[in-house]
C-alpha cells in the first residue's frame, strides 16, 4: 500500500466571483521514499492540492468530496489536534517564499529549538541546538548561522534552512511546493542537488509541486500532470519524458530546456481557462492542436495503459 493515496478528490474555493473548483476528481498515489512531481502551468490546482493534503487550505476552500490516505487513516477526517500534532512531525511543506516557514524576529535555532521542543524531539535547548547545526551542515549551512536571524541570510541559504527545518523531524512526507521557482538558476540548481541528497539519505517520500518539467526529470521517480485541475497524464518519469501521450504533457515538455534536449523552447500556444468558466469537454480543447469534434462536447476519463495513465479520447 502506498503512503498516500489521494483519490477522488473535489476541492472548490468561494470567491466573488461564485464557486471555482479548482481540484476536479484528482487522484494520486506517493509510495514509501518515492518522489512524486507534480507538474502543470499556473492555475493547474498544485498548490491546492498541496495545502489539502497538509490540511492547510485557506477558510474559503471547500473539500466537496474524495479522501486522502496517509499510510492508511483518512486524513481529512482527523481532528485538528492531531493534525497539529502530525505537521512537522509526519509530514511538512516547503513553500516557495522561505518566509512561509520562517518568523523574521526569531534567530535561526530558535527556530529548530522551537520545533524540537514542541514535538518533544529534544529534552534541552543545548541538545536542540546541537541537532540543528548537524542539520543545518548537511542542508549546506554553516552551523554559526543558527544565531542569525533570516534576513541576515541569502535567499538560497533561506530555503536551504527551511528545507531543514522540514526535514528535522524526519517526516514520512514532505510536500515541496515551487521551492526553487523564486531562486537563480545557480542557487535553483544547488537546491536541486540538495534535493537528490536527501533523497538519497533521508528516504523521504515527497510530494515535488512545480511548473518546470526540466527540475521533474532531475528529481521524480513518477510524475502526475495536472491541467485546469484535472489529471491529464500520470507514469513513470522516464516513460512519460520519453514517450509522453497527452498532448499538453508534449507541450510542457518541449516549453522547457533540457540539457541535451532541443534548444528551441516552444511556450504553450494559448491560455489556460477561467476556472470559474472552464471549457466542456475536454478542458485542454481549445488549446490543442489534435482536438476533434468529440474533445470539444465529451470529457475524457483517467485511463489506465499498463502503469501510464491518460486522459485523452486519441487514446
Ligand atoms: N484562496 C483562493 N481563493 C480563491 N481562488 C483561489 C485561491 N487559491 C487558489 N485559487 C484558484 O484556484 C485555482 C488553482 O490555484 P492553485 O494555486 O492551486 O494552482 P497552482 O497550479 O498551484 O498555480 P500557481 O503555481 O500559480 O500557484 C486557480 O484558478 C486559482 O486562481
Amino acid at each position: 500500500m502506498s503512503l498516500l493515496n489521494v483519490e477522488s478528490l473535489r476541492v472548490s474555493y468561494r470567491t466573488r466571483r461564485g464557486r471555482l473548483e479548482a481540484l476536479s476528481n484528482v487522484s494520486l498515489s506517493v509510495g514509501e521514499g518515492e518522489v512524486m512531481g507534480v507538474v502543470g502551468e499556473s492555475g493547474s490546482g498544485k498548490s491546492t492540492l498541496g495545502l489539502t493534503v497538509i490540511r492547510l487550505l485557506p477558510g474559503n476552500a471547500v473539500i466537496e468530496s474524495g479522501s486522502v490516505r496517509f499510510n492508511g487513516v483518512d486524513f481529512l477526517r482527523l481532528p485538528e489536534e492531531e493534525v497539529r500534532k502530525m505537521r512537522g512531525r509526519v509530514i511538512s511543506m516547503v513553500f516557495q517564499d522561505p518566509y512561509a516557514s520562517l518568523n523574521p524576529v526569531m534567530k535561526i535555532g530558535e527556530h529548530f529549538a522551537e520545533l524540537f521542543l514542541e514535538h518533544g524531539a529534544a529534552s534541552s535547548e543545548e541538545e536542540a541546538l546541537r541537532e540543528a547545526g548537524e542539520i543545518l551542515e548537511r542542508m549546506g549551512v554553516p552551523r554559526e548561522r543558527l544565531n542569525d536571524y533570516p534576513h541576515q541570510l541569502s535567499g538560497g541559504q533561506r530555503q536551504r534552512v527551511a528545507i531543514g527545518l522540514a526535514l528535522a523531524l524526519k517526516p514520512r512526507l514532505v510536500i515541496a511546493d515551487e521551492i526553487t521557482t523564486a531562486l537563480d538558476a545557480l542557487v535553483e540548481a544547488q537546491i536541486v542537488e540538495l534535493l537528490k541528497e536527501v533523497k538519497a539519505s533521508y528516504r523521504t517520500s515527497m510530494l515535488f509541486i512545480t511548473h518546470n518539467m526540466g527540475l521533474v526529470a532531475e528529481i521524480a521517480d513518477r510524475v502526475t500532470v495536472m491541467y485546469a485541475g484535472e489529471v491529464v497524464e500520470s507514469g513513470r518519469v522516464d516513460e512519460v519524458i520519453r514517450d509522453p501521450m497527452h498532448p499538453y504533457t508534449k507541450a510542457l515538455l518541449s516549453s522547457v530546456p533540457r540539457i541535451g534536449g532541443p534548444k528551441d523552447v516552444k511556450p504553450i500556444p494559448g491560455e489556460p481557462p477561467d476556472m470559474h468558466n472552464p471549457p466542456p469537454g475536454c478542458r485542454f480543447h481549445p488549446r490543442c492542436p489534435f482536438a476533434t469534434g468529440n474533445c470539444r462536447v465529451e470529457e475524457p476519463v483517467l485511463k489506465g495503459i499498463g502503469d501510464r495513465y491518460v486522459a485523452c479520447h486519441l487514446w
